[in-house]
């Protein structure tokens, strides 16, 4: 079954139900970005205000669709409380020019997870919300963010703008670096 899309009346473009092997043999797309979202994610906006504060994923999503249109590249959306179909979904962004992504709590345990990032070539920038390194011990590590290209916390919202031009950056010095 092919990765299958859905666009939501404010323009937002989700992938529902994700072929991980399609990237395989998909040609590249380097203009269109992946905005990946972790476990309990979908709660943004109702959940633990002082750390993630009001915006929701939705509005999140909308924000960065509209920052890639005026930077001239395509974003798609996930969100998944699965850590499997986190995974699949890193792979199916191989065809794709980068990811944005909030693992979540996954950053702090899913070796999984880091070994899907590490074995995409396009380039992934974490971002956190909240500043990690300011909560519970658990939170000051992240096992993922040595394999990703970049890496942002405690920026809130705003963290996701700042991923998406770090994540456009990388992609085009990698491409230049492939060249050269
Ligand atoms: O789910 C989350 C959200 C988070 O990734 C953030 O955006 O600050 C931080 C994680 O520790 C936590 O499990």
């Amino acid at each position: 079954m092919p990765t299958e899309f859905t666009t939501t009346d404010a323009g937002v473009r989700r992938i529902t139900k994700v072929d991980p092997n399609e990237a395989l043999d998909k040609p590249n797309d380097p203009k269109t970005f992946l905005l990946l979202s972790g476990v309990n994610h979908a709660l943004f906006g109702k959940r633990d205000a002082k750390q993630y504060g009001t915006t929701t994923l939705a509005q999140i999503e909308e924000r960065v669709t509209k920052l890639g249109k005026e930077l001239g590249v395509d974003i798609v959306c996930a969100q998944t409380d699965y850590e499997g179909e986190m995974c699949q979904l890193i792979h199916y962004s191989r065809c794709l020019g980068g990811v944005i992504m909030n693992p979540g709590a996954w950053a702090h345990y899913s070796y999984a997870l880091r070994d899907a990032i590490d074995a995409c070539d396009s380039p992934v920038v974490e971002v956190h919300i909240s500043n990690v390194h300011a909560r519970e011990e658990f939170r000051h590590k992240s096992v993922t963010a040595p394999v990703c290209a970049g890496m942002l916390s405690g920026c809130g919202v705003l963290g996701y703008d700042l991923g998406l031009r770090c994540a456009i950056e990388r992609r085009s010095e990698r491409d230049a670096a492939k060249k050269a």
